[in-house]
């Protein structure tokens, strides 16, 4: 069975291509781009959703993984959460957003609430989808954010992000630190056995 990414997002598959020993299809590669509207109220639901759609489209030869993942700030109710990649739509209407809005709407959150530095976490939900049925597994990382910006590596809200037991934001630090502790990284390792077991069967 051919693995395929159901991901619109480049920051996400190649996070993924590095991580995975198996090959991974985007699955743009095979059915063209298209937008999967994310109607779920958890990262789990959206993940299914999006293995689902693609999956349905392909079929019983291939298996199917998602991610639906987002950054959470209890300080702000647990916001942007799933809502992560269109945190700053609302306030832009004549354009798609980008992960520069979403990240410098967020900067300015923690700016406004007095803060130079508040805990926040990223939640990863992965979903495999294949004839032999669905699994969902979950990683976290946990750290806190700053009121800047620094660095350029990751994607998203990378810069603005400190994890826990580091001093240098995840803009800053290498991509294979942030392979080891992201909960990107944390949800792929569960995922693992369950792609291999399904591959084998
Ligand atoms: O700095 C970041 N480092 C990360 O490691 C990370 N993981 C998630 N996020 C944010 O959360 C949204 C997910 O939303 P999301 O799961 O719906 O993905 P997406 O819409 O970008 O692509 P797709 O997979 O749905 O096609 C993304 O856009 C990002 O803003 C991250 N930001
Ligand atoms: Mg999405």
């Amino acid at each position: 069975m051919k693995l395929v990414l159901a991901t619109g997002n480049k920051g996400k598959l190649r996070e993924f291509k590095q991580m995975c020993e198996v090959e991974i299809t985007p699955f743009s590669e095979l059915l063209g781009e298209f937008d999967i509207e994310e109607t779920g109220k958890t990262f789990a639901e959206n993940a299914l959703i999006k293995a689902r759609t693609i999956y349905e489209k392909l079929g019983d030869d291939y298996l199917v993984i998602s991610d639906d993942s987002g950054i959470s700030l209890p300080i702000l109710d647990g916001a942007p959460g799933i809502y992560s990649a269109r945190y700053a739509q609302e306030d832009i209407k004549d354009r798609a957003v980008t992960d520069k809005d979403n990240l410098y709407k967020l900067i300015n959150a923690v700016k406004a609430k007095g803060l130079k530095r508040t805990p926040a976490y990223y939640t990863a939900a992965i979903a495999i989808v294949s004839k032999y049925g669905e699994y969902v597994v979950h990683g976290w990382m946990h750290g806190d954010v700053i009121d800047e910006a620094r660095g350029d590596k990751g994607f998203g809200y990378d810069p603005m992000f400190i994890p826990d037991g580091f001093d240098k934001t995840l803009g800053e630090l290498d991509d294979e630190i942030k392979k080891k502790i992201s909960h990107r990284g944390q949800a792929l390792e569960l995922a693992k056995p369950i792609i291999k077991m399904l591959k084998d069967k």
